[in-house]
């Protein structure tokens, strides 16, 4: 039986109509904007894409951005400055500073200044341990579009075996707390797990969170099972071995198309949650 294609691309375009609706009541209400601060340290080509794509995203919806771009030489103290003066700035309602940045930079604490209210990209340690509570906080975009994907399309989560493969601050940990906290049963892999494939057998549900192109191979992964693939690499392939996966599964991101727009329609959707706490 052929998959559900879950498609990402399509489920964005139809959150930014909502969203652009939204954003225009509130601006007749208030008078005010939501803007979503973007910080690119470096000149990382793929990275300077995605920041160019969240400020496109947020245009199309109504609201702006506000792009701040820095040396590949900014010290942790610069970048650490730059992000004070946009938690006090009372016009900016949103801050995202673009993962990897230079080596020479605590990436950690950079993205645990940012103010909680601030944090829409749901990077800081505050924000993830709020969420992992089931306490009110912006969810990581990656994860959070991809448990807005699976909620689009009605996937049932509750007593499923979930294994995600990655365990990144930003995707692979948030996404198995998130599953966890609607009630899957999750197990996390790593690059020092024993038997991957083994347990990979045993998922009901599988996202691939790795960043390493097609490491997931598709006769590890059982019929009727649940595909997500967070993966994005070059030549449009992710972190699963997806294309004999749309005969076998049961439900399947595609790369590209699915859970890539629904990272930046996350972050675009929880700035006007931020915007409208702020502005209000
Ligand atoms: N601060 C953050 N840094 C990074 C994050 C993040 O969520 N926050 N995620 C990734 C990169 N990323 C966003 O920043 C991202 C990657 C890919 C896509 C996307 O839509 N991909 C398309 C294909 C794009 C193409 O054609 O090149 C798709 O999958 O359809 C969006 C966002 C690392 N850094």
């Amino acid at each position: 039986m052929a998959a559900l294609v879950l498609d990402g691309k399509q489920c964005a375009k139809e959150t930014e109509e909502r969203l652009a609706k939204q954003v225009a009541k509130l601006k007749e209400r208030t008078g005010g904007t939501p803007i979503l601060a973007t910080i690119l340290v470096g000149a990382d080509p793929s990275s300077a894409t995605y920041v160019k794509m969240k400020g496109n995203a947020c245009r199309r919806v109504g609201m702006d951005s506000l792009a701040i771009e820095l040396p590949e030489t900014t010290t942790t103290e610069e970048l650490l400055a730059k992000i004070e003066d946009l938690n006090a700035n009372p016009d900016v309602h949103g801050i995202l500073l673009q993962h990897p940045v230079p080596e020479q930079i605590n990436e950690r604490a950079c993205f645990d200044a940012i103010a909680a209210h601030k944090d829409v990209d749901g990077v800081t340690c505050l924000g993830f341990g709020r969420m992992a509570m089931k306490e009110p906080a912006f969810g990581a975009a990656t994860p959070a579009g991809v448990m807005r994907l699976l909620e689009a399309y009605d996937i049932d989560i509750e007593g499923k075996h979930a294994v995600v493969v990655g365990r990144s601050p930003i995707l692979g940990k948030p996404m198995a707390m998130m599953l966890l906290n609607a009630n899957a049963t999750v197990t996390i892999c790593h690059s020092r797990t024993q038997n991957l494939s083994d347990i990979v057998k045993q998922a009901d549900i599988i996202v691939g969170a790795v960043g390493k192109p097609e490491l997931i191979k598709a006769d590890w992964i059982k019929d009727g099972a649940i595909v997500i693939d967070a993966g994005y690499h070059q030549g449009g392939i992710g972190d699963i071995e997806l294309a004999p996966l749309y005969e076998r599964a049961s439900a399947i991101t595609p790369v590209p198309g699915g859970v890539g727009p629904m990272t930046i329609n996350t972050l675009i959707l929880q700035t006007l949650e931020s915007g409208l706490k702020q502005l209000s």
